[in-house]
């Protein structure tokens, strides 16, 4: 059913291109048929029974195994978002190879015999950096993301200039495995409410995608009246735990007629590191399903499998305070994060198989896991020991400190460095106004951690120095708000920190590239400068270690480490905070390690405390409900919006 590989077609081939596949396509249509409120597929009546699944969360030699899984399940179709900022780096530079391949996943889809509903966005939340939109469009402070702000408009014009062309072959009537694509994402939920921009987006994938592709829109109940747009199909999103009912009932109002469509009904839900982790029930979760199914609706499971934020790719919510997500993206799915069909799935798909023909055949068993260690690491370093590797390019210099998007870092680490012109002699107030840390700043006095600043949650510490003394800011981006921000997310130090009294200034930015310093195969312990006895703040562990037999999926286990990233043969796996809970333990697919007796390097990135044992271990479980070690309670103090040094509740 795929075609081949779609070439760089310019839109004035579009005519011609769609004469030759209709042609070849033959008669293949997918419609609403309104008379009888449902789908047609080739004349036929059609409802979907579909899952999302994230491409950019799963490593691309495991895509057609999920797949596999998910045809098994039941289920007939597969929805998935497209990422902006995943295959747009930098302004007009597109990545569509290897995990990126959009493509190569279109096809495993269409060979797992699965239909696809496609969500480009160019907004997608998700849970994922900056809701999908690239970072280095905030290279325009001003900007209003999601608006006809022209500025924009001509990024995303540019971004789907490219995109949109190469997915019209896949599209169904022209015999690809797409059956629909939505316009934006939940843009109801959004303060903007600016038709303009919902109709240039609806115009702009006519104009690229024609006329006969089935464009559609999601939005929550209440997000319907400035998400809905004249001419795109109108599909709403709730769980199991609201009144399907009621609000089907709304949808009627922008639907009169045609099928019922829940586009996301939630079989879990995230997690933010520092809140419990998130289940949702297998009774509430088939209930529901099995109520929208006998309605006819057709449904879209909202994740069927979730996956990984691996890298820094996690995004962010703002509920009272910054809430980062976590690098386990399990969700409670059917499918769990390595890919093990769980309880859920069996009861789902029990209740799918009342309602429609489901492949015949066991579903594969829970792939193989290993476990490994205790490993003890060795230190390799300081941070700050690397800092030329880390920056070869040396130091951006101003007076008050820029942004990360000013220094064009998008995501990571920049170091801010100035040296006190004074000497403070007693242990001195040191904060930043308005919540100036986005969004966790590591402080060091000539080399010496100090201790840590926090966006809502931490907000001074006391320093001392002397004149000339060397203050070095680790400051990480935690991942840029997904969704409900009323206003950009800027990273870094976005206002000159205060020491006593004083603003400082004359600043040293350093944007740090961690993980090509990491994928250097070359000792990083033979590089470091110096040697300190007792690592201090931001430092550098790793070992290497053999897998004798085959090996098999793992959960890498840091017990009394604190915060920090890891990378595991130059793949950075993602961000731990075992202190911080409730995930303590990482995915390690089975594909990113040597087996059979090579050697495997792993390397943390310890930003602040380092346990007595510098141990690790493999485990053969996840642990992603750790009760909270700690309830952070900060109270911000009236006067200078400092917080109270943290309430430690035992989380036991
Ligand atoms: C806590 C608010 C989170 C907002 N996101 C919501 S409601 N969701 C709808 C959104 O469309 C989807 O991308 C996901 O982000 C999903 C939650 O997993």
């Amino acid at each position: 059913m795929a075609p081949k590989k779609p070439l760089c077609l310019p839109a004035l081939l579009l005519p011609l291109l769609t004469l030759l596949l209709r042609l070849g396509a033959g008669t293949r249509s997918f419609v609403v048929d309104r008379e009888n409120d449902r789908f047609l597929l080739d004349g036929a009546p059609f409802r979907y029974v579909s899952g999302s699944l994230h491409y950019f969360r799963v490593p691309r030699v495991l895509w057609a195994d999920r797949l596999f899984k998910m045809r098994m399940s039941g289920l007939n179709t597969v929805q998935f978002y497209v990422p902006w900022n995943y295959h747009e780096p930098e302004p007009g530079v597109y990545n569509f190879n290897g995990s990126r391949d959009l493509f190569a996943f279109l096809n495993e889809a269409s060979v797992a015999n699965l239909l696809v509903i496609l969500r480009p966005g160019p907004y997608i939340c998700a849970e994922w950096d900056m809701g999908g939109l690239p970072a280095w469009l905030l290279q325009k402070p001003d900007i209003h993301l999601r608006t006809s702000d022209p500025d924009f408009l001509a990024a995303v014009d540019s971004w789907f200039k490219v995109l949109l062309p190469r997915l019209y072959p896949w599209l169904y009537h022209n015999g690809g495995n797409i059956i629909s694509i939505q316009v934006e994402n939940e843009y109801g939920s959004y303060r903007a409410c600016d038709f303009g921009y919902m109709r240039h987006l609806a115009g702009l994938f006519r104009a690229l995608l024609g006329d006969r592709i089935l464009l559609f829109t999601t939005d929550g109940p209440e997000g319907l009246k400035c998400g809905s747009l004249q001419g795109l199909y109108t599909t709403v999103d709730f769980g199991p735990a609201d009144n399907m009912t009621k609000i089907f009932a709304l949808l009627r109002k922008y639907e009169p007629r045609g099928p019922l469509v829940n586009s996301e009904y939630y079989t879990g839900w995230l997690d933010y590191w520092g809140q419990n982790h998130s289940t949702r029930s297998i009774s509430a979760v088939t209930t529901g399903l099995e109520n929208m199914l006998r309605l006819g609706a057709s449904v879209n499971m909202y994740m069927f499998h979730g996956g990984t934020n691996f890298g820094y790719w996690n995004g962010a919510d703002e509920k009272g305070r910054f809430l980062p997500i976590t690098t386990s993206y399990d969700y409670d799915a059917p499918i769990s994060e390595a890919g093990d069909p769980t309880p859920k799935l069996f009861a789902l798909r029990n209740v799918i198989s009342e309602f429609q023909e489901i492949p015949l055949g066991p579903l594969p068993p829970p792939s193989p896991k290993m476990m490994l260690g205790p490993l003890t690491l060795h230190l390799d370093g300081d941070l700050l020991a690397f800092l030329d590797f880390l920056c070869p390019q040396g130091p951006i210099r101003s007076i008050l400190p820029l942004s990360f998007e000013a220094v064009k870092q998008d995501r990571g680490f920049v170091l801010y460095r100035t040296y006190l012109t004074y000497t403070v002699s007693e242990p001195t107030q040191f904060w930043v106004p308005n919540n100036g840390v986005h969004d966790r700043a590591y402080v060091m006095v000539d080399g010496v951690f100090q201790g840590v600043l926090e966006r809502n949650m931490k907000h001074q510490l006391f320093l001392m120095g002397t004149v000339g003394a060397k203050l070095d800011i680790l400051l990480e981006n935690m991942g840029r708000l997904s969704f409900g921000s009323n206003s950009s997310d800027f990273k870094g130090l976005l206002e000159p920190p205060i020491l006593g009294q004083r603003v400082l200034t004359q600043w040293l930015m350093f944007p740090l590239k961690v993980d090509k310093l990491v994928k250097w195969w070359f000792p990083l312990q033979l590089m470091k400068r110096s040697h300190p006895q007792v690592p201090s703040g931001p430092t550098f562990y790793s070992t290497t270690f053999p897998i004798l037999g085959e090996g098999g999926d793992t959960f890498l286990f840091l017990p009394g480490w604190t915060k920090g990233q890891v990378w595991i043969n130059g793949f950075n796996l993602g961000r731990y905070w075992t202190k911080r809970g409730p995930q303590e333990t990482l995915y390690v697919p089975r594909p990113l390690l040597f087996s059979r007796g090579a050697l495997n390097k792993i390397t943390l990135l310890e930003l602040e405390n380092v346990p007595p044992q510098p141990q690790i271990q493999f485990l053969d479980r996840p642990i992603l409900n750790s009760t909270l070690h700690k309830t952070y309670i900060y109270s911000l103090s009236p006067d200078t919006q400092s917080a109270s040094e943290p309430m430690e509740l035992s989380g036991h």
